[in-house]
């Protein structure tokens, strides 16, 4: 069997910054293992190539279980099922959370995760050029730059949130972390820049560094509560390996708790019913799923409008209420969404609005012991009433930006959800996800948390999680920098907690 000190499984954003970072030691022999390809199709390079892209090739096709609070929806949630996993499909934006969020984390048993303990982290991911340096990167592997290609739409958009109040911030990721602001992406040259392009692809002639593509990691192996290795499947054969050291599970919010329940890890009752050894019982193992929900508010408009990027790289942060956390995002779209029974106009374009901080919580968990079987995946999307609230709220605000002054020059009339009917009933038949699933391994040390604020799992010995399932609440926005501060953090822990001389 061949050996490793660390052994990380899933080649996604995470799992590519720990390769990266673990195998600068020299000394370390780092195996990184990820079920999707090496390379994807060349729409996947292209900022926002994600309509473009062969679904099958390098998709996880997810899907939840039947919504109860949107109707009985089940709601597609696509992921990256490639080396640089979701960062080689998402929209690119790269945003942190609001510091409030952080420091709630902290303040809820997640020791030493607050934002100032976090900013080193961030920094650490990016190079932001020509932004304040106390507080943005200035060497990272990610290029983080706001678009340079200024389209109509966006212009719009933005005066439009500036009549409504929403005043431009200068940086998203600075000082002032709410209001209009136009977003960075990762990217450079005018191509995506994923994980994998930053962190990975550039070091992969270390002779330490070593890359198992196309091999699906179906179970960790754990022998007298310590993880000593996985076991994969590769092209039809099964193959063993082993962790010196430690293994890290990067395998994203759905991935990992998937693996530690195949594995023995996870709630005793949920475990026997499946028929699983219990060989750690961890109630929190697939618990706290929680997940952004977006939902369009559609215009009819005399003339199209245009973004560069199929949306506006101009965005919005702002609040529902008196909560410290900036809770609603808002987007523009250059194309009228499709909404059931309404139709779609021919020219138009839609307002888009994100609840960002939902309290409902839901749960990742097994349908059978067999690997290759999808888990039942259910968010309980607005299951809390203070969703909904916060939605409707959200919605009056996409509502006012759409009847700004701004609009004006486009003949913009509002079709959905347009003039009576009731606007709960349209939030439920029409949000969908924001693509931001999290928090199914959280940090804590309560009875609930799986890892510890080092991300040690609890109850196992050399096993340690550290992805978007790690963390406890979601980022008030997309969570793919957050993600990657987490991993830094994290290679950090483990390169200061090595066992080798
Ligand atoms: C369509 C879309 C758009 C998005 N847009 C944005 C955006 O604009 N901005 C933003 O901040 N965030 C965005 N996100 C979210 C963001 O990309 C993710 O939150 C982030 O990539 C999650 O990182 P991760 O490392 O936790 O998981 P992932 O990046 O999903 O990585 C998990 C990896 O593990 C692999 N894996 C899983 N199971 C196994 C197994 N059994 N064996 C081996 N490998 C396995 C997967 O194939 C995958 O490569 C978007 C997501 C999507 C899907």
């Amino acid at each position: 069997m061949t050996a490793y000190d660390y052994v990380v499984v899933g080649g996604g954003t995470a799992g590519c910054v720990l390769a990266a970072r673990l195998s600068e030691d020299a000394a370390a022999e780092v195996l990184l293992v990820e079920t999707g390809s090496a390379l994807g199709p060349p729409a996947m390079h292209l900022p926002v190539g994600f309509p473009l892209i062969p679904a099958k090739e390098i998709l996880w096709s997810r899907w939840t279980t039947p919504q109860p609070g949107t109707l009985s929806r089940s709601h597609h949630w696509p992921g990256g099922r490639v080396l640089g996993g979701s960062s080689s499909i998402n929209a690119m934006m790269h945003v942190r959370g609001h510091r409030s969020v952080y420091d709630g984390w902290a303040d809820n048993g997640a020791k030493g995760w607050s934002y100032p303990e976090l900013l080193p982290y961030f920094r650490r991911t990016e190079t932001a050029i020509g932004r304040n340096p106390a507080l943005r990167g200035v060497i990272g592997p990610v290029w983080a730059a706001p678009t340079t290609q200024l389209d109509d739409g966006s212009l719009t958009f933005l005066g439009a949130l500036t009549e409504a109040g929403h005043d431009l911030t200068d940086d998203i990721n600075g000082e002032r972390q709410h209001g209009a602001f136009w977003c960075d992406l990762a990217g450079a040259g005018g191509r995506r820049q994923s994980a994998a392009d930053a962190y990975l692809i550039p070091v992969l002639d270390r002779p330490n560094l070593h890359l198992a593509t196309e091999a699906d990691v179906s179970r960790l192996v754990i022998e007298h509560g310590r993880c000593t290795g996985v076991e994969y499947t590769s092209f039809g054969t099964v193959e063993r390996v082993e962790a010196r050291g430690e293994v890290i599970l990067a395998a994203g919010t759905v991935g990992s708790a998937q693996l530690l329940l195949l594995s023995g890890v996870g709630p005793a009752a949920h475990l026997r019913d499946v028929g699983i050894p219990v060989l750690a019982d961890l109630p929190g193992v697939g618990a706290n799923l929680h997940d952004h929900l977006q939902c369009p508010v559609v215009f009819e408009a005399g003339r199209q409008l245009t973004t560069s990027h199929g949306f506006s790289t101009v965005g919005a942060l702002v609040h529902s209420g008196a909560s410290a956390v900036p809770d609603v995002q808002l987007m523009l779209l250059d194309a009228p969404a499709d909404i059931a029974d309404v139709g779609t106009p021919e020219c138009g374009h839609t307002v888009a609005f994100a609840h960002t901080s939902p309290a409902s919580r839901g749960t990742v968990r097994l349908r059978s012991p067999n690997p290759g079987r999808l888990p039942l995946i259910d968010p309980n999307y607005l299951a809390d009433s203070a969703d909904v609230s916060a939605m409707l709220v959200a919605l009056g605000i996409a509502r006012e930006i759409g009847r700004m002054p701004a609009w004006g020059q486009w003949g913009a009339r509002e079709t959905a959800p347009g003039k009576g009917g009731d606007l709960v009933t349209y939030i439920r038949r029409n949000a969908a996800t924001f693509y931001n699933p999290v928090g199914t391994c959280r940090i804590g040390m309560d009875d609930l948390a799986v890892v510890d604020p080092d991300l040690r799992v609890h109850g196992v010995e050399d096993l340690r999680v550290a992805d978007a399932s790690v963390m406890p609440s979601i980022p008030n926005t997309g969570v793919n920098a957050t993600v990657l501060a987490v991993a830094e953090r994290a290679a950090d822990t483990v390169r200061r907690d090595a066992k080798r001389p």
